[in-house]
């Protein structure tokens, strides 16, 4: 049938009341085509300023042709709904094209209006115009109609790339769609405002405006850049109890499409080009699925799922709806090509068919006395006297009897089998017995080795690279979460105790960064003062350190008893943690003042008293020691670690480099003038020689305990990552006791560690967008996990705690307090939160990090427009890490934001020690960071 479009009337009388109905009353859907009007816009000033031509000719109201028709292949008929010429206003083309579809939602039905057509044929010039009549519309109805109740929601999304972002908080970053069988495709945590009044309802949309990705392109200086979806859910009920079913819900779409455009038109390069082909890749899906509809293959496959845009649409298109379709065109010669692709849609969209029906909610109130009334009913009927009824009661009886008796004959049969399959099973399970031990011994032998190499790195045992079966049989187990409890408590005895080697080591190397200070007691002013600040440091470290004494345990501890116990234990490693930290910047400040050759009083009156002997020599092996002699028992590693160079202060390593020579030269050249003999000069030849290589000495020695120090730092980060796996494993052990008890092993296929590499990696960064993690975080494990066989333990963690968190997000609150300490759990809103006050003060380290003049570069390549200081520096921030599908995009927002935070200022290679739990930007340590969530959550 197909829908007649009538005069226009007041909202109020011109909606069909839909008679209410009760459940037993089945509502009809109504079959109607879809209304499809075309709105040509007048002449840009672009196109008269190029002289271009008018193509088109309007016949009447409903038909449209082409000027230059005879010479045309294309002969079909323009005819449509409405035309409506460059000259109609826009309150016209919503009365005429648009306003009764719309109102339907008044009335329990859903509706959908679609602007289509080519970029700056006027598409979004026109919903504007619709959606502000609409919502005029809808409230004036409202006030005429006070018998009923309303109550009206807003939600708004666009669909960018391929990615679905809700308009009124894109800090929620993209959402997914998901399928309900009852209302078909919705989208996952999309927001809902329910509307206070029409002022309310236009502000919404104003931000909605705002919010939307827009950018230049040839043919539009404004270009909207995706597809937006407006989408008012409006419910209302009859204020007085009629005793009937009486509530409407319905939802009205106002939906501007984004331009269908060529890319040689609009000149599209980079970004806009992307755009282009995501814009091209749905509209094609939606001509699709309307051609396909509309050749009345409704039964065939429609393609609906082949994009985003027309699976929400999903019922819009040929379902539960009334649908209105504006097709806007120029009339340009220029794009007649582009407007006759539109014409053509239109034609089909003609075709297409709805079938709308009311939509009611059923009272619960209602719906519970109604079914009372039912269970009376037949109560009464079962106790009635009546003969017929009774006897037709007992052959059911009868009936039900039979089908119990076969039921449990069925039943026995299966006990039966399930029986021979366990006795079969028991057999199966004790011939592979001795195989299994021998599994739980390999587990726990390569348990051991693991836990060697992350507490020694030293210990050259190649767990990684080994090629023997214990490898894999290693990673399968430490995958699975079958582990066995008394095993993962023996994990966690072991994790104890290297907790305290750990303490021990610390104190070892701090006793000998203790007698290397003393050694240079006589150094300068500041440098005494530095030496007094570390003594005092060292003394708190080894106070901190001695904390941790052995722990009595119970023979038989709970798992979770035992992860509470370590996390208490957790205040010790963070205290060495911190005073690493101080002792590090100590040591930076330390080679900073480096004592040279120049004379100061003190340095004057030592070396007079020593005779030319700058510093304790007295003590001969004991400065071997400090020369040769390992600090730590790391010490074959040393040349290697030398090499690596803090990134945090490479100011001081340059001042020292360019401060040393000089200053000594001129040292050399005074001295050689005030001492004008030659034994003298001999002697004070003598006497910088050694001061050289004293200074050499001490030099070598602080870098290696600064390395050391770097080290120890990076192992405590190992150990904090290896409890996390701990926990891990804990949490799946209790997640799965429930299922079963079984300790299998699952046979995996074992796969290339680079391509398990991808793949975790691909699955970490859709993890750390679904669960909002801190873009610093990310930034820094993306650029410091890059596919080493060491970088295995992180990923393992890093991909199980975001799983974990990704279920669980939503229940923090409910979490065992054994797992969240003392702070309570964050919520998905909070990380929300701080990921939008991250991204406000990298906004503001855009100026001081970077120059003007990379700036631009920046804005250029991510596509922002030249508006507000403060608002393009936003802009620019809020566009890093929002794609996690595409790789390139991850990989430059990485770029972007360690440049932000300092990341690798220096251009030297990483340490991995500053890899923390908890990251915050090297030089501010705030509490805003999204991630304290996680590690909130796992208190580790
Ligand atoms: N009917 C009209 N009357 C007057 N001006 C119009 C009309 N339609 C569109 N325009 C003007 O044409 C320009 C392009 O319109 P608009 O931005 O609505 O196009 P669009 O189809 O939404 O483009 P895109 O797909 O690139 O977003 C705007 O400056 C708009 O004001």
């Amino acid at each position: 049938m197909k829908m007649t479009m009538g005069a226009p009337v007041t909202p109020s009388s011109k909606i069909r009341r839909t008679q209410a109905r009760t459940p037993s009353t089945p509502n009809k859907a109504r079959e109607e085509n879809i209304l499809v009007t075309v709105r040509v816009r007048p002449l840009s000033s672009k196109e008269v300023a190029a002289y271009d031509l008018i193509a088109w000719d309007i016949t009447d109201e409903h038909t449209i042709v082409s000027k230059n028709l005879y010479h045309e292949r294309h002969t079909g008929s323009n005819t449509f709904d409405k035309v409506f010429d460059p000259s109609c206003p826009t309150w016209k083309v919503y009365e005429e094209g648009a306003r009764d579809v719309a109102l339907s939602a008044l009335n329990g039905i859903n509706a959908t209006i679609f602007a289509y057509g080519q970029t700056s044929s006027g598409k979004t010039y026109t919903m504007r115009g619709v959606t502000e009549h609409a919502v005029k519309d809808i409230y004036e109805h409202i006030n005429l109609t006070p018998e009923r109740e309303y109550v009206l929601k807003f939600s708004a999304l666009e669909i960018y790339n391929e990615t679905v972002v809700d308009l009124l908080n894109r800090e929620s970053g993209s959402l997914r769609l998901l399928d309900d069988p009852e209302r078909g495709t919705i989208v996952d945590k999309l927001i809902e405002e329910v509307i206070k009044d029409g002022q309310h309802l236009r502000h919404l949309i104003s931000i909605c405006e705002a919010q939307r990705q827009v950018g230049e392109t040839a043919l539009n200086d404004k270009s909207s850049r995706s597809h937006q979806i407006i989408r008012l859910t409006i419910e209302s009920s009859l204020r007085e109890d009629s005793g009937c079913v009486k509530s409407f819900l319905a939802n009205l779409n106002l939906v501007d499409l984004a331009g269908s455009e060529r890319s040689t038109q609009t000149n599209t390069v980079g970004i806009r080009l992307k755009e282009g082909s995501h814009i091209n890749r749905s509209l094609l899906t939606l001509t699709t699925v309307i051609r396909k509809l509309s050749d009345g293959k409704r039964s065939g496959h429609i393609p609906y799922r082949n994009s985003k845009l027309t699976r929400i649409l999903q019922t819009s298109l040929g379902g539960n709806a009334r649908t209105a379709i504006i097709c806007t065109m120029s009339p340009a010669l220029s794009h007649v090509d582009q407007s006759r692709n539109t014409l053509k849609f239109a034609t089909s969209a003609k075709e297409v068919t709805t079938s709308a029906q009311v939509n009611m909610v059923v009272e619960r109130k209602q719906l519970v006395k109604q079914l009372q009334e039912e269970v009376s009913r037949l109560e009464a009927e079962l106790y009635s006297p009546n003969p017929s009824a009774s006897s037709s009661l007992s052959s059911l009886l009868r009936e039900k009897d039979l089908k119990i008796q076969q039921m449990e004959r069925q039943i026995n049969e299966l006990k039966r089998q399930r029986d021979l399959v366990q006795s079969q099973l028991e057999l199966e399970r004790s011939s592979h017995k001795e195989k299994k031990v021998a599994c739980i011994y390999v587990y726990v032998s390569i348990s051991f080795y693991l836990c060697m190499y992350l507490a020694f790195p030293l210990f050259h045992y190649d767990l990684f690279s080994s090629k023997s079966d214990s490898k894999s049989m290693m990673r399968k187990i430490v995958r699975r979460s079958t582990t066995s409890a008394d095993v993962l408590v023996n994990e966690i005895r072991k994790l104890e105790m290297r907790q305290r080697q750990l303490g021990d080591e610390a104190n070892h190397a701090l006793d000998l960064l203790h007698k290397e200070v003393a050694s240079q007691r006589h150094g300068s002013k500041d440098t005494a003062e530095t030496i007094a600040k570390m003594l005092s440091e060292i003394k708190e470290i080894h106070a901190a350190s001695c904390i941790s004494e052995v722990v009595e345990l119970k023979d038989k501890a709970s798992l979770r008893e035992e992860i509470s116990r370590l996390n208490s234990q957790e205040s010790n490693i963070t205290v060495l943690e911190q005073k690493l930290e101080n002792v590090q910047r100590s040591i930076e400040k330390l080679v900073m003042h480096l004592p040279t050759c120049v004379e100061t009083p003190e340095s004057k009156n030592f070396v007079k008293k020593k005779k030319g002997l700058p510093f304790t020599l007295s003590n001969t092996t004991n400065m071997q020691s400090i020369i040769r002699a390992p600090c730590s028992p790391l010490s074959s590693n040393r040349k290697s670690m030398e090499n690596e160079v803090e990134n945090r202060a490479p100011e001081n390593e340059v001042m020292r480099e360019k401060n040393t020579p000089n200053s000594e030269e001129e040292t050399c050249s005074v001295s050689s003038r005030e001492n004008s003999s030659a034994k003298k000069q001999s002697s004070s030849i003598n006497v910088k020689k050694m001061q050289r290589m004293f200074k050499k000495a001490t030099e070598d020695n602080i870098q290696s305990i600064k390395a050391y120090v770097t080290e120890l730092k990076e192992r405590v980060a190992k150990l904090q990552y290896q409890k996390q796996l701990l926990v891990c494993q804990v949490l799946e052990l209790e997640a799965n006791e429930t299922s079963s008890d079984e300790t299998e092993i699952i046979e995996q296929s074992p796969m290339p560690w680079n391509m398990m590499f991808d793949n975790q990696r691909k699955e970490i960064i859709m993890l750390w967008h679904l669960c909002h993690v801190s873009i610093v975080h990310r930034t820094q494990f993306y650029l410091l996990f890059r596919g080493d066989p060491s970088d295995q333990i992180y990923m393992e963690v890093e991909l199980r705690r975001l799983k974990w968190l990704e279920q669980h997000l939503d229940d923090l609150g409910n979490a065992s307090p054994a797992l969240l300490g003392d702070d309570p759990a964050g919520s998905v809103s909070s990380s929300i939160k701080s990921l939008k006050q991250e991204r406000e003060y990298l906004a503001k380290r855009l100026s001081s990090k970077l120059s003007a003049e990379e700036r631009e570069i920046l804005y250029l390549k991510w596509d922002v427009p030249p508006e507000g200081k403060q608002r393009r520096r936003l802009q620019l921030v809020n566009k890093l890490w929002i794609d996690p599908l595409n790789m390139q995009h991850v990989k430059e927002s990485a770029e972007v934001v360690a440049k932000l935070v300092g990341f690798c200022e220096s251009g030297q290679p990483i340490s991995r020690e500053m890899f923390e739990l908890n990251f915050v930007p090297l030089s501010d340590k705030k509490s805003w960071m999204g991630w304290n969530l996680i590690s909130n959550l796992l208190h580790l």
